[in-house]
């Protein structure tokens, strides 16, 4: 009998026969900004997956957006990006920098302007020679944050801590990542942190915390809608400019009195490179600055919560750092290389927590997603809380299982905690490794228990957060 004919590929659907979340956009918009469902973004995606299937299509307002959750449909997003990839832009942080005369930096670039500075900024940023440079800068810090705890462990009656670790991780990501930034110590592991850094932080918090309502209002619109959440996010913008231009000051004037012999951070290797002019090393060094802080500070949280509450992978990942260090003295960047379980807790926590819940393109050629023909320019985003949350793409997703990831089976796609391609997070390298110094010196030197285990809830306010930090114990190990 003859061969069975090939399968013809269906012709692509039409774009409008994509399945749609709720009919009318501004309907959807009320009903949003009522129930205040923007917090819980991440998990409207996920149920709206489990209720249409791995692709449907959303209108809030004036936003009009294609859904996907599937590895081989951010593939196709990859593949039709561009050499000037785009997300979705942020109104109202550009309308503050017009506002105040200031530079964007690559977040809100776009074309060639984000290209030609994104490629200078590469090299001391994410670069692999870059990375080495900083690297000892953030362990040092992480080998105070270890002292910090012991010296508050050791006031103690009991050999032991319980503690809500928030504000400390957010001082410990902003003192590493500001010495690796400007090769300055804020002091922020001190007893008293100085008060100046702690503006700072909250101010990244309450600006972050304004950006969710202000990204679904036409630009023009949002001065008037609601003038409070306005003012407060241009003055917390202002303190955030403010404190990073100090920062910047400090470091110039050193760098106009002769240049620094040693390498003294990412700012002051800009400055003699003197590829970029300073206003756009300032604008860049700012998002670094405030980029730098919740982003880092969150999956240090949801790790150290996940060990505590899965002790057997605590312990293995122990003894991986054991045996790291049972091979004596070497290069900090050979170390980190060879822990491949700590390197994949990371990437457990952000499948479960991704801190960026979606990954967001404007494809520049007419895309066939799920069957369905997208034309170019349509925004389209992946899920990744939903992605990560997934029985069809990870075996039981609802287990932290960090070995998932150093078994043979094909991963491609499936860790976009990042993003994926030229416009991918431009920290990963500074996060990646301001996380595994931080896990290897805590874990070598305390055992970690939650008191309780039950799930952490997550809301997001522009990056995923617990709606209630864990509460965790520290243990001194002899
Ligand atoms: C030091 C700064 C910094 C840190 C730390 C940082 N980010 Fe980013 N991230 C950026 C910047 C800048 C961009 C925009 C890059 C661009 O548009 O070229 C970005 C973009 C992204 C994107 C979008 C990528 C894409 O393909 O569109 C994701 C996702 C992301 N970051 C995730 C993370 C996660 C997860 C962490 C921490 C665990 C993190 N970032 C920490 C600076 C940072
Ligand atoms: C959470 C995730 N959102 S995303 C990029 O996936 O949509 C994300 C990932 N990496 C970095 C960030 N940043 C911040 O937090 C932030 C604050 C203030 C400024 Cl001036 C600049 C930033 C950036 C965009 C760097 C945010």
């Amino acid at each position: 009998t003859a061969p069975a004919p090939a399968p013809v590929p269906a012709r692509p659907l039409p774009y409008e026969a994509i399945p749609r979340s709720g009919r009318n956009a501004w309907l959807n918009l009320l009903r949003f900004w009522r129930s205040n469902s923007f917090q819980r973004f991440h998990l409207v995606m996920q149920r709206n997956f489990q209720r249409y299937g791995p692709i449907y299509r959303e209108t809030v307002g004036t936003y009009n957006c294609v859904n996907v959750l599937l590895p081989r449909d951010a593939a196709q997003l990859f593949q039709s990006e561009g050499i000037f990839p785009r997300r979705m832009g942020i109104e109202s942080w550009v309308a503050h920098r017009r506002l105040r005369n200031h530079k964007c930096g690559i977040f809100l670039l776009n074309g060639e302007e984000w290209r030609s500075d994104r490629l200078i900024l590469n090299k001391e940023v994410i670069s692999p020679a870059g990375t080495r440079k900083f690297l000892p800068f953030l362990n040092a810090v992480a080998q105070d944050f270890v002292t910090l705890m012991h010296r508050r462990i050791s006031k103690n009656t009991r050999r032991s801590l319980t503690i809500d670790l928030y504000s400390d991780l957010f001082r410990f990501t902003l003192e590493a990542s500001s010495y690796a930034l400007y090769g300055e110590r804020l002091g922020l592991l001190e007893e008293s942190p100085n008060a100046e850094s702690q503006r700072f932080i909250s101010a990244v918090e309450t600006m972050l915390r304004t950006t969710l309502p202000l990204l679904f209002i036409p630009p023009g619109l949002m001065r008037w809608v609601n003038t409070k959440l306005w003012r407060d996010h241009i003055e917390a913008w202002d303190t955030i400019f403010k404190h990073a231009d100090k920062c910047i000051q400090n470091i110039y004037q050193e760098f106009c009195l002769g240049q620094p012999r040693k390498y003294s951070g990412i700012m002051a290797e800009l400055l003699m490179q003197a590829e970029l002019p300073l206003d756009s090393i300032k604008a860049n060094i700012t998002e670094f600055t405030a980029g730098g802080v919740d982003t880092t500070a969150m999956p240090l949280l949801f790790t150290l919560f996940e060990l505590a509450r899965n002790p057997s992978v605590q312990t293995a990942i122990r003894q991986e750092i054991a045996e790291a260090e049972s091979q004596g003295p070497r290069e900090l960047s050979k170390v980190l290389n060879s822990m491949p379980l700590l390197k994949s807790t990371l990437k457990e926590t952000l499948r479960l927590y991704p801190v960026g819940i979606t990954v967001q393109r404007y494809p520049t050629k007419d895309v066939v997603l799920q069957n369905y023909c997208v034309p170019a320019g349509t925004l389209c985003q992946v899920g990744l809380y939903a992605m990560g949350r997934s029985p069809e793409v990870f075996s039981n997703p609802e287990r932290y299982d960090p070995l998932r990831w150093l078994s043979k089976e094909d991963n491609g796609f499936k860790a976009l905690a990042f993003g994926f391609g030229a416009r991918q997070c431009i920290g990963r390298r500074l996060a990646e490794t301001e996380m595994m110094l931080f896990l290897m010196h805590v874990l070598r030197n305390f055992r970690i228990d939650t008191v309780s285990k039950a799930d952490i809830k997550t809301v997001f306010g522009f990056i995923l957060m617990p709606e209630k930090p864990p509460l965790l114990t520290f243990r001194p190990i002899d």
